[in-house]
């Protein structure tokens, strides 16, 4: 009913059928989720996720470990790329500690998301327990309730965690059947040498993983604990019909995992942008997810969330503020 009346709505407005092209579907899309044909985007949320890897210490990114906690700082002291995009297009940035291998100050605008300091490496063991990985998924929920309870009806999600293109690879690797080759990237920037350890340690992981392809035991074994969260809090999110911006590989790789779960938070789901990473463009394809933006990122944090919100507001705006065919007085097709 929904979609038949905005899609009559959109199919009214003075453009030729189609012409505004993906723009309309996303209207359609908002407007689903929402379930009206006058939506509007509420106190827009952008989390990131930060948490630290044991698998970072087998030398398998470009940059040490501690990056993940200077870049925590970086996020409260307003000096990454997420917050100058987040200020430009008025989003609300919250940072959560999943699991960083580091005590911060008290005080801090800091959400508290803590698990443990940093995961096991997942070379010759789980990341983290059943227990840890529950646990994120709760946090990453109790994340979105609060976000919900101030009115906010879209929702973006990045990541902080040097390492989690590992994790990520790995996932999407056992989860979508695909060979890990396909699916592991330069990350921070790998070069060729440094790549080809990283596919042998990753290669080797997966050799040394004797379980099954069960969601939860894939998820504890390779995940992260920002992962992990991150891939409660878009459960949640789509079980509170809200709007879903999507962002990078390791986002993505969340997404897939909260997919696994829970099918029906596809149609909650608006793919922001294909990161420059090797895997993200395959991943994409296998979930048949469009990308709005293509702009060579290959950073995280949810950038691509951040710059692609201007399109949901242009796709919603349209949709409420276009005049139609009849009350412009304009000739509808000869
Ligand atoms: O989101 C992406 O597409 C993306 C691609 C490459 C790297 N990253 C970021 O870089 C970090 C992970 O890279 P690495 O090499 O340490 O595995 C982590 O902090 C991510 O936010 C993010
Ligand atoms: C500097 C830096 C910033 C990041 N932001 C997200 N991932 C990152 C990784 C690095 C290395």
């Amino acid at each position: 009913m929904i979609t038949e009346d905005l899609k009559t709505l959109i199919d009214n407005k003075t453009k030729p059928p189609g012409s505004l092209g993906l723009l309309e579907d996303l209207a359609l899309q908002i407007g689903e989720i929402l379930g009206t044909t006058g939506p509007q985007l509420i106190n827009p949320h952008l989390v990131v996720f930060a948490a630290d890897h044991g698998i970072a210490k087998e030398g398998v990114s470009a940059f040490p470990q501690e990056v993940t906690r200077q870049m925590v700082l970086n996020f409260l002291n307003g000096g990454a790329a997420i917050n100058v995009f987040c200020k430009q297009h008025d989003i609300r940035l919250q940072v959560i500690d999943a699991g960083v291998n580091f005590d911060f100050d008290d005080g801090l605008p800091l959400g508290d998301g803590k698990i443990a300091k940093g995961t096991a490496s997942f070379l010759h063991g789980p990341a983290m327990t059943t227990f840890q990985a529950e646990l994120c998924l709760l946090k990453g929920e109790a994340v979105v309730a609060e976000i919900v309870a101030k009115g906010c009806n879209v929702i973006g999600f990045g990541e902080m965690g040097i390492g989690n293109t590992s994790s990520a690879a790995v996932l999407m690797s056992l989860l979508c059947d695909l060979p890990l080759s396909e699916c592991i990237g330069r990350g921070t920037g790998l070069n060729d040498e440094q790549l080809l350890k990283k596919q042998q340690i990753l290669e080797q992981a997966v050799a040394n993983y004797k379980g099954d392809r069960d969601i939860f035991k894939l998820m504890a074994y390779f995940g992260g604990f920002e992962l992990m969260e991150m891939t409660g809090a878009i459960l949640a999110a789509g079980k509170r019909k809200m709007v879903i911006m999507v962002d990078g590989f390791i986002a993505t790789a969340a997404y897939l995992c909260a997919y696994r779960i829970d099918q029906s938070i596809k149609k909650n789901a608006v793919f922001c942008h294909e990161s420059e990473e090797k895997g993200h463009r395959l991943l994409l394809a296998y979930l048949e997810a469009k990308p709005l933006l293509s702009l060579h990122l290959r950073l995280g944090e949810g950038t691509g969330c951040a710059l692609a919100y201007p399109l949901l507001k242009s796709a919603v705006n349209f949709l409420n503020e276009m005049a139609s065919f009849q009350s412009a007085a304009i000739s509808n097709k000869s």
